[in-house]
């Protein structure tokens, strides 16, 4: 897959594959493509080369709005829940089983995977602390029973212990079976949480592998991720 602003191409040849139940993570530096990758994905901005296949369909072109039918939840990076609705409401406002899953998530589930959203259930978007917010995105996207969540830059901004909160979310949606796309930038916590990893540089993809693979390379962290 290719892409590109205007005349500007910022995405070269990439391919990526993931497969049911697995989890991997877009690594690199900011500037690097993740989020233009993940805008390819989820039909904010069509390809300008190559094909995104997605549950057998083939969706290059087609609208988020279309692409989020057939089973992909995003959190975008923001969060970007709705501010003037309670955290009752911007869940009921997504929820949807549109992959027909056999066990649906309901209010119920996702108060159970985050009670700390149950306790403001009542509480408007904007009364949140940051960690909610980010909770409540996850819950929001997870209540339209999404076959791929795709979160991007899920842990930014958040305390650590915060952060770590999340983090198990995720370990856990993993142990259930999700399949998972995260653009992130801790990777000693993404190497415990992914099956596999890609790091891109300058729009190309430079490095992939397993995360054995990439914890036995500390040397790759420091060369296209700076840590
Ligand atoms: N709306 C846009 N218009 C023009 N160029 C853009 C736009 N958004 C991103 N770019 C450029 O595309 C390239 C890739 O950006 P992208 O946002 O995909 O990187 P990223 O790896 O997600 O980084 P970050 O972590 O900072 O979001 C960068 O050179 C960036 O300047």
């Amino acid at each position: 897959m290719q892409a590109a602003y205007g005349s500007s191409q910022v995405l070269f040849g990439l391919d990526l594959r993931l497969q049911a139940g697995e989890v991997l993570t877009l690594l690199g530096r900011n500037g690097m493509g993740k989020s233009t990758t993940l805008r390819c994905l989820c039909g904010w901005m069509a390809p300008t080369a190559g094909r995104i296949r997605f549950c057998g369909e083939d969706v290059s072109g087609w609208s988020a709005d279309r692409i989020a039918r057939l089973g992909l939840g995003l959190v975008p990076e923001g969060r970007q829940i709705f501010p003037n609705l309670s955290v009752r409401e911007n869940l009921t406002a997504f929820a949807a089983n549109r992959c027909a899953a056999r066990e649906p998530w309901t209010e119920e589930r996702v108060f159970q995977l985050f009670p700390r959203l149950q306790e403001r259930a009542a509480n408007m978007g904007n009364q949140l602390s940051g960690g909610e917010q980010q909770m409540l995105a996850i819950a929001r996207a997870l209540m339209g029973n999404p076959r791929l969540l795709v979160l991007d830059e899920a842990s930014e901004g958040l305390a650590p212990l915060v952060r770590e909160e999340i983090w198990r979310c995720l370990d856990h949606l993993r142990a259930a079976g999700q399949t998972i796309l995260v653009v992130d930038k801790y990777v000693r916590r993404l190497i415990r949480l992914a099956d596999r990893h890609h790091i891109l540089e300058r729009g190309r993809m430079v490095w992939s592998g397993d995360s054995a693979e990439l914890a036995a390379q500390p040397e790759l962290w420091q060369r296209y991720l700076g840590v």
